[in-house]
């Protein structure tokens, strides 16, 4: 069975080209002020139109305003809306409802006890991923794209119906055994296949999908 794989953060024409080229099946796309990947709706529809049609377009979010949705839903297409904030199952099935677009949610995990956050937005969601839960003590923490991983293992016996993705410092080197101890079918990365936060790195976007694509399970 393949390994999937999603590129997030891309904020230009050279990493998109890169992450389409060698075979990602997800681009994301970043609208939250804070983060170095932040694009403005204008230049996500620039770098959406180089993205083929057989790879999905994701427009991620931290706890957004309707209004945000709508002006970014008005410059380009999406086929998912990602939710990496603290946003409720209520607040899920209202994005839904209101975009009519599936809806990603993020699970951010540090423990055992942070699964129970699973049954909370499973069946809710169209898909779910797992990240790392941004560590308090962390300066300027972003509520994702830390680079961080978190225990493999805790997903090893988890109980998930929807269809989810494995994310949190997932980089060439590690991708496999991360698949393999996880049992993740689709993974995510943003900072493991930069130069530095903001700036992606077209041969590691390469790298990366090159080791998902030698996966073997
Ligand atoms: O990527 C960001 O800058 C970001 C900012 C705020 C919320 C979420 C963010 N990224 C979400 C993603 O889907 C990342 O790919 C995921 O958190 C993994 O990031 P990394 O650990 O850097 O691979």
């Amino acid at each position: 069975m393949t390994i999937d794989a999603k590129i997030c953060g891309l904020n230009d024409a050279a990493a998109v080209d890169a992450a389409v080229q060698h075979g990602a099946r997800f681009v994301g796309f970043v609208f939250y002020g804070p983060s170095p990947r932040n694009v403005s709706p204008q230049t996500a529809a620039e770098l959406a139109a180089r993205v083929p049609r057989h790879v999905r377009k994701v427009g991620l979010f931290v706890d957004p305003e309707d209004r945000l949705i709508q002006a970014v839903l008005n410059a380009v297409s999406l086929d998912m809306i990602q939710l990496h904030g603290s946003e409720s199952p209520d607040r899920v099935r209202e994005i839904k409802q209101k975009f009519r677009l599936p809806v990603m949610k993020a699970v951010k995990i540090d423990s055992a006890a942070s699964l129970e956050e699973i049954a909370r937005y499973d069946g809710v969601a169209d898909m779910l991923l797992f990240d790392a839960k941004e560590p308090k003590t962390m300066k300027n923490a972003l509520p994702g794209g830390n680079g961080l991983a978190f225990d493999w293992e805790l997903l090893a016996g988890a109980t998930v119906d929807s269809p989810w993705m494995l994310a949190g410092g997932l980089q060439s080197g590690n991708v496999a055994e991360a698949v393999r101890i996880s049992g993740a079918k689709i993974v995510d990365t943003s900072s493991g296949v930069e130069f530095e936060p903001g700036r992606k790195n077209p041969a590691e976007i390469a790298a990366f999908l090159a080791a998902v694509a030698a996966i073997e399970t």
